[in-house]
């Protein structure tokens, strides 16, 4: 089978041709450079104007040549359908239904988000891996359960790469920036930023301020270089490794165009190694913005019967991965697995050696990250895990005695309760108890920080918290909401019917908390990510 794909989301007109056969991907793409400042949509639909017709004519003459028998041999289209800037979309779209017009073949839709870990997974073998996209405008985990992509973890504010690129502007590098940090940073001194991490969601907005603030102050560039890329790239490195241990899986595949970044792709080779999980990442070619990756989904796509007619065929800028029924996926995969039982478990932070009545949490250093970096998180991240575990039970939520803490060392040993995390054991009227708990440190001015189904151990008749390691005092209602959306986002990445859950953890937390959290966290939940 053959197939043609094509791509213009935002700044690369791309066609590409791909055959089933050899497995063989010819991408021909044509990138749109702004002169000055960031992508203009206009200038950028311009762009696509003139070179989508060119790179398609380049990669029709190969199908032409490389035909096997008369005419082109080529069997769909294959065309992004979004998300991207409107402008540009609606240009692939029409060049899309054209060509697939004049030769008479089916048209695909592909998600550009879903193509970005396709890719992937493609072209590593793996069967149900963990996927961190790192693109311009975008960067989160997705793991397929139950039909669907699911998110397990994303940017509360904008994209990594456009992150990125934001701060170079403020220093008047041309566009894209994502590079030049990149090759800044390797004459650097590590400077330390605010790291923000959520869960398995992040946000980019503080370090971007701190970054820009410091150049203005003096700080050498090249030393924030380095800080930025040691601090934005160790957030995606925890996330990537907090979504494998919930999942359980032992599969990394890495997308986007910030995935051609080597400091990035090292950190999480080194996180997979250290915690013995395989990593792929594509070659450049195919992590970039490029049409191969639209025509070999394309082609999974179009064997699997899941085509598009002209009516329905509209481009979409908002098109988010998990909207995405994933037709040529089979529904008993899946990207949750079941832990391994041992005495030692192996979560995304620490060591946790389990006996009869005492559980001893070790967070050894991460190999992946600057050691100074790594010090101050291990000692703020234990220090804050012993005194809210205590701050909690105070205010009456169940939570293990601490027996012991050593922040320098990254030890803590608690007393060892429940049965099972609530992961393993997911039902209404637990995730009820976890609302309750939740209202109730929210009450006593704290967030947990990290409530997900793995950070909650459930047994005889009490549900209790733990874990509390990411967790401070705020007295933000943005904060709460985002224990909440934690949550939330653990139940329904991993559940196959995660609303009676949602529905009785909200309610829960209705019973004690204030309705202005519940509020935020639909605020939050509808927020557009793209930017
Ligand atoms: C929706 C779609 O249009 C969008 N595409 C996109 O963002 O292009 P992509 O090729 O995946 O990523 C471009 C970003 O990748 C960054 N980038 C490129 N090389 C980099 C490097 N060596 N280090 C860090 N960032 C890099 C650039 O600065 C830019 O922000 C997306 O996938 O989110
Ligand atoms: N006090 C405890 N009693 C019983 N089991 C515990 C206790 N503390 C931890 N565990 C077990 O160890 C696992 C990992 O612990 P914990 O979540 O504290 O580590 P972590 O490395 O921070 O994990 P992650 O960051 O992935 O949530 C828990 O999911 C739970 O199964
Ligand atoms: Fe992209």
């Amino acid at each position: 089978m053959r197939i043609v794909g094509i791509e213009g989301t935002a700044w690369a007109a791309s066609a590409a041709l791909y055959d089933t056969e050899t497995d063989e991907v010819h991408i021909e793409s044509d990138p749109y450079q702004p002169d000055s400042g960031g992508l203009h949509p206009r200038e950028a639909a311009e762009h696509m104007g003139s070179a989508i017709p060119s790179v398609v004519s380049t990669i029709l003459d190969r199908a032409d040549e490389t035909a096997d028998g008369p005419g082109l041999d080529v069997d769909a289209v294959a065309f992004s359908q979004g998300p991207g800037l409107g402008p540009c979309l609606r240009i692939v779209g029409t060049a899309a239904r054209s060509l697939a017009g004049t030769l008479s073949v089916p048209l695909v839709g592909v998600n550009h988000m879903v193509a970005h870990l396709e890719i992937g997974r493609h072209r590593s073998g793996f069967d149900s891996p963990v996927c961190l996209n790192a693109s311009g405008a975008n960067a989160h985990l997705l793991g397929y359960h139950d039909g669907r992509y699911r998110i397990l973890g994303e940017t509360m504010d904008t994209g990594v790469g456009n992150a990125i690129d934001k701060f170079t502007r403020h220093l008047d590098w041309s566009h894209p920036g994502g590079p030049k940090v990149e090759q800044r940073a390797r004459e650097g001194e590590y400077y330390d930023l605010p790291y923000v991490v959520k869960g398995m969601d992040f946000s980019f907005s503080g370090i971007m301020s701190a970054a820009k603030d410091a150049v203005d102050d003096g700080v050498p560039v090249e030393d924030v270089c380095a800080g930025l890329q040691e601090t934005i790239f160790a957030m995606l490195t925890e996330v990537a490794e907090r979504a494998l241990s919930l999942t359980g899986t032992d599969e990394l595949v890495l997308g986007g165009g910030v995935g051609q970044n080597d400091r990035l792709r090292a950190m999480l080779a080194s996180m997979c190694e250290q915690r013995g999980a395989d990593f792929h990442a594509p070659e450049p070619r195919f992590l970039r913005d490029n049409a191969g990756m639209i025509a070999v989904l394309g082609a999974k796509m179009y064997a699997a019967g899941d085509t598009v007619s002209i009516p329905e065929s509209a481009v979409d800028p908002d098109f988010r991965p998990d909207e995405v029924p994933v037709t040529w996926r089979g529904d008993a995969e899946s990207v949750v697995r079941d832990p391994a039982v041992s005495g030692t478990i192996r979560g995304a932070e620490a060591t946790v050696t389990v006996d009869r009545e005492r559980v001893i949490k070790r967070r050894l250093p991460k190999a992946y990250r600057h050691p100074a970096l790594d010090d101050r998180l291990r000692a703020e991240r234990t220090r804050a895990e012993a005194r809210l575990t205590s701050a909690a039970r105070r205010v009456g939520v169940p939570t293990p005695v601490v027996y012991d803490v050593d922040p320098t060392e990254g030890t803590l040993v608690f007393e060892r309760v429940g049965d099972a995390d609530l992961a393993a054991a997911l039902g209404p009227d637990r995730c009820r108890a976890v609302g309750r708990h939740l209202a109730t440190i929210h009450g006593a001015g704290f967030v947990h920080g990290d409530p997900t189904t793995r950070n909650v151990r459930v047994g005889d008749e009490r549900t209790y918290l733990i874990d509390f390691g990411l967790g401070y005092y705020t007295d933000h209602v943005e904060d709460y909401a985002m224990d909440l959306h934690v949550f939330e986002q653990s139940v329904a990445g991993t559940a196959t019917d995660p609303a009676p859950l949602l529905s009785a953890f909200e309610s829960g937390y209705e019973d004690v908390g204030d309705d202005a959290v519940r509020a935020r966290l639909r605020d939050v939940e509808g927020r557009g990510r793209y930017q």
